[in-house]
């Protein structure tokens, strides 16, 4: 009998659901959030139960039992950092991911909300990879401040699902490859695999990296410092202008990479700028990452839902084309891999790891 298994994959946009049947896809789904629909939401965890209701909904106008599910897997989110690999939600994981230990992000609703079904149907749900898988060189981590060190908080799932997909169209080894991998989603992040490890990471969470639709990053630390105290904002509102509200969320009011290409089309030049602006920080990650594995780059992999913009992977190529080729995979492989990491621990093949 097949094992069949619900994956739940929330987003700082979307929440992706897919329904496997070992292996094999049997419907998937994409549920995207719009700015307006989640700003109601003081704190992350405050989304869970709008999150999951749509999910039920949606597998109950898709007429599934969701008694027919043997396990329940989510996108594991801002745990403590920790070694790829798929994990049980016990009550200790479920706890740090209801803190927020590294902060607040969608992707901590995911074991969250994979526990609570799985418990209400009697099978066990786990996560895999979850966004803090940490393979960082220890001098990757140095910031200049010894109480703030640099952090890997990104998409390891999807970037290692992409570059072993990579490795395999090409017929040779993850571990053989050294890979720069840029996952453009609500988040972005771009990492370096050096056979086989991402040993450095411009993040999601880092601060270091590019903005995104939804993110700031690169901030002047003078600056961030000045607004913190100014005294005009809270903690959590600062927070909202990086995390949340930064971004094309900030230049633009939205964090729908589509509605911007819409507006350049119609000649909006401040949009132009902005997109522009984002592929050329991008750009700069790219490059100084190629500098990690001293420019012996085979490839530079380019994912998420902005990756569907031709002219996104075009104005990349025509930047860091001279650091290595530059392959599109589109949208991600998140959900595949989630199936996979549940089925390998339930048919013995890899021990679950504990937390
Ligand atoms: N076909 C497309 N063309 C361009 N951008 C797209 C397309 N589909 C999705 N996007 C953009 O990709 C971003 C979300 O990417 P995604 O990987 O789904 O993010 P997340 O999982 O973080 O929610 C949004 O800005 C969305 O507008
Ligand atoms: C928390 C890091 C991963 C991330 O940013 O994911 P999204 O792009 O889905 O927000």
């Amino acid at each position: 009998m097949a094992i069949k298994s619900l994956i739940i994959n929330p987003g700082s946009t979307s929440t992706k659901l897919a329904v496997f049947e070992d292996e094999t896809l049997v419907f998937d789904e994409t549920l995207r959030h719009s700015t307006q629909e989640l700003a109601g939401f003081e704190h992350i965890f405050d989304q869970k139960d709008f999150r999951k209701k749509m999910i039920l909904d949606f597998l109950s106008e898709k007429k599934v039992d969701i008694h027919s599910f043997d396990v329940v897997v989510g996108r594991g989110g801002l745990l403590k950092p920790i070694p790829g690999g798929t994990y049980a939600v016990t009550d200790a994981l479920l706890a740090d991911l209801k803190i927020g230990v590294q902060g607040e992000h969608a992707s901590n609703l995911g074991g969250a909300i994979a526990r609570e079904i799985g418990d209400e149907i009697g099978v066990p749900s786990y996560i895999v990879d979850p966004v803090v898988v940490d393979e960082l060189t220890d001098i990757a981590r140095l910031s200049g401040v010894p109480e703030c060190p640099r952090v890997s908080i990104f998409h390891p799932l999807n970037q290692k699902a992409v570059a072993r997909r990579y490795a395999k169209e090409q017929g040779k080894k993850y571990e053989d490859l050294n890979l720069i991998v840029c996952h453009l989603g609500g988040g972005v992040s771009c990492g370096i695999h050096d056979h086989g490890r991402i040993v450095d990471v411009y993040g999601a969470f880092n601060g270091d990296g590019c903005f995104s639709p939804e993110r700031a990053n690169g901030l002047p630390p003078l600056s961030l410092i000045k607004l913190c105290f100014c005294g005009k904002y809270s903690q959590q509102e600062v927070t909202k202008k990086i995390i949340g509200g930064g971004g094309f969320n900030a230049y633009l009011g939205t964090n729908d990479a589509r509605e911007i290409f819409q507006r350049i089309e119609n000649g909006d030049d401040y949009a132009k700028t902005v997109m522009d602006a984002f592929i050329y920080q991008l750009c700069k990650n790219i490059a100084a990452n190629a500098s990690v594995v001293k420019g012996r780059v085979d490839q530079i992999l380019v994912t998420g839902g902005i990756a569907y913009q031709p002219k996104v992977i075009e104005a990349i190529r025509d930047r860091v084309g001279w650091i290595a080729p530059v392959t599109a995979y589109p949208g991600e492989e998140e959900m595949l891999a989630l199936a996979q990491g549940a089925l390998r621990v339930m048919r013995g093949e890899e021990k679950v790891q504990e937390y």
